[in-house]
């Protein structure tokens, strides 16, 4: 059983600093709650070009939400490989991810025994979420824990990822990846071609590192992307609502983006309100409900830019203790809850289980069937 775990997020740009200050901000909060048995650190990979370019400020708000500050340089030959991936990355329309390669740099911690990754855009829900600690505590480091994409179910989504640092499997990932050029030009394709017998039908790649090679799945339910489509709306969100153990807003919608248009999700206002706490908590003045809390009803005056917290640090005093102003969001949401009951809105998270269904989640062996279901095929 794993006993030091790092629980890291990934920053390269500025424009997700919301996204990982938040995330931060709840694990925290989040674990001061949970009885956990093991040692974790809630550690933030950060460029070494973004770091220095942070403001005095920013580094201590930084300092005092992450255990550990990791500084990572460029993989080498990073540049020739994103170059490679450019095409396929077109393909996703994000050329912003090129650089979510430096995941592959989470195999050299080795200080710690299990690392628990999780992109800056997710948003763990509550204590709970910690028992996908103890999913897996077998787990070797030929073994990656992900939950499935929606977007393509036989593959795995990297924004939530169970591994075991190991500095061989650093260097074969590495190498790979300078190699190989990646499904969808980032992290994720690359990953599940490493990691995926799906996505290697020959094997061959795999077997050259290690027969063991191998995906082993997590529950939807620790990494629920949103949007998902379809599958929102699905009487399945009724069924396992009462689980959801952390959301992923996945795509160019993220919480904090003023181009965000999904006011109404239930789960986009947990994200805010979640910020929101951080920010009167953290005394960062009340400039910040002008800014990124407004208009969530109506999307008409909602183009600001987003806030840059470095100017919000500054106009920031401790005289300036107003809270930010909860009320205006919650008689929003007053508003928009019952206009949700009026639509039939199932994607407002709510205390009480809706289910007519009674699902006992920690009887029922899930992951055994699972397995059953995906036998490893090491044939
Ligand atoms: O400009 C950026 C972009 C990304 N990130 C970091 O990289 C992560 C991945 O980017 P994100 O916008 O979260 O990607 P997704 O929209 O979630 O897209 C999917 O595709 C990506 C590329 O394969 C994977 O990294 C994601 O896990 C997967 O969910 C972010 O959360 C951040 O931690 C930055 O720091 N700056
Ligand atoms: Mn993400």
């Amino acid at each position: 059983m794993a006993g030091k775990i790092a629980i890291c997020t990934l920053l390269y740009s500025q424009d997700y600093l919301p996204g990982a200050l938040t995330l931060a901000y709840q694990l925290q909060r989040l674990l001061k709650k949970a009885v956990v048995e093991f040692e974790i650190t809630v550690c933030l990979l950060v460029t070494r070009g973004l770091f220095d370019g942070f403001c005095t400020q920013e580094v201590t708000l930084i300092r005092s939400l992450f255990k550990e500050i990791i500084i990572i340089e460029p993989l080498k030959d990073q540049e020739k490989c994103v170059k490679n991936n450019k095409a396929n990355l077109e393909l996703l329309k994000r050329p912003e991810l090129s650089h979510t390669l430096l995941k592959a740099r989470l195999w050299e911690l080795v200080q710690f025994d299990k690392v628990l990754f999780l992109d800056a855009d997710t948003l763990p829900l509550d204590k709970e979420f910690f028992k996908i600690l103890q999913l897996y505590p077998e787990q070797t480091r030929f073994q990656i824990a992900a939950a499935p994409d929606i977007g393509w179910p036989d593959m795995f989504n990297t924004g939530v990822l169970l591994l075991v640092p190991d500095l061989e499997m650093a260097r074969s990932l590495q190498d790979f990846l300078m190699k190989t050029v990646s499904i969808d030009g980032a992290d994720q394709g690359i990953f599940n071609q490493f990691f995926n017998p799906i996505c290697n039908y020959s094997k061959e790649i795999l077997h050259k590192i290690s027969p063991l090679m191998e995906w082993i799945r997590l529950p939807f339910i620790y990494n629920v992307t949103m949007p998902n489509y379809g599958y929102q709306s699905s009487p399945a969100i009724f069924f396992f609502q009462q689980h959801i153990k952390l959301i992923h807003f996945i795509g160019t919608s993220k919480p904090w983006s003023h181009t965000t248009i999904d006011y109404e999700n239930g789960y986009f206002q947990q994200w805010r309100s979640t910020q929101c706490d951080l920010y009167n908590e953290y005394h960062l003045g009340d400039h910040f409900s002008h800014l990124q809390l407004g208009n969530i009803e109506t999307d008409t005056n909602f183009h600001h830019e987003s806030p840059c917290l470095r100017t919000l640090l500054n106009q920031s005093t401790r005289e300036n203790k107003n809270q930010v102003n909860l009320e205006v969001i919650q008689t929003k949401r007053i508003v928009s809850s019952k206009k949700d009951t009026a639509k039939g809105n199932l994607e407002t998270p709510i205390s009480e289980p809706q289910s007519a269904f009674k699902f006992d989640w920690e009887t029922t062996n899930y992951l055994d069937r699972v397995q059953r279901a995906f036998p490893r095929s090491d044939t």
